[in-house]
């Protein structure tokens, strides 16, 4: 994945025309490491940065380019490659249960309903959810919500992952299980945290401050650095 000075202005939509708000200024970076961590305080342009990486969020200037494909030309291309998990499950789980939603994930597959069904079935029952798949999303507990969630996004096999704060909404036990789950997945992984524990047991750090990148590498450094930067 390589970014090229692609940064990213707001200009309001009745405000006067000019340049924007920078919320992330231009940068030039590949990501090719299998861990990567994104950290920074609130408001410093992580998920800005996240949603760069799959389109939800499009440069206005420079590109970002995705196994190939670039996210202004290539969008659809670029969402089969990556999958995207939010910081809250109930922002991507849009169907009434986790059979439903997994299913509606694998319409992509262009499979028969049967086969999509039996196929999500097993996906569930794999994250030990076998048993919530006819419950209402609305009665899971947040943990369980992240791994359907998880599991939806991965029921297409994407190349790489991206995660904005997975644990954020979650008990140690959930972060535990959520961690363990990541941590055998062979997808490239793109996760913005505020657990810096965590961000030290990937291979590279981002730290990211005031819409910019403050520090790029080596996970001890890079926590000192957002340690030093916070205060
Ligand atoms: N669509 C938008 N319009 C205007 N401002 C925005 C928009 N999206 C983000 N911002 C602003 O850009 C800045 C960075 O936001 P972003 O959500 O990327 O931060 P973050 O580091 O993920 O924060 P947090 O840790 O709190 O989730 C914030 O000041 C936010 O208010």
């Amino acid at each position: 994945m390589v970014l090229e000075s692609a940064g990213v202005s707001i200009v309001p939509a009745d405000g006067p025309t000019g340049p924007g708000k920078v919320i992330l200024r231009p940068l030039t970076l590949t990501l090719s490491e299998q861990r990567i961590a994104v950290i920074g305080a609130n408001g410093s342009g992580k998920s800005t940065f996240l949603r760069l990486l799959n389109g939800l969020v499009l440069p206005s200037s420079g590109t970002v380019m995705v196994n190939g494909h670039d996210t202004v030309t290539g969008g659809a291309a670029v969402r089969r490659s990556v999958g995207f998990v939010f910081t809250d499950p109930l922002s991507q789980l849009v169907m009434p249960t986790p059979m439903e939603d997994v299913e509606l994930s694998l319409r992509r597959l262009k499979l028969p309903k049967n086969q999509r069904r039996s196929r999500a079935g097993a996906i569930l029952a794999s994250y030990g959810l076998g048993h919530l798949g006819e419950n209402s999303v609305y009665e899971l507990s947040g943990g369980e919500r992240q791994l359907v969630a998880l599991a939806t996004v991965l029921a297409v096999d994407p190349s790489i992952l991206v995660l904005d704060e997975p644990s954020t909404l979650l008990d140690l036990r959930n972060t535990r299980r959520l961690r363990e789950r990541l941590s055998v997945l062979p997808q490239q992984i793109i996760m913005s945290t505020h657990d810096l524990s965590l961000a030290t047991t990937f291979e590279r750090v981002l730290v990211i401050d005031d819409g910019g990148v403050a520090y790029d590498g080596e996970p001890a450094e890079a926590v000192a650095r957002y340690r030093a930067l916070v205060g």
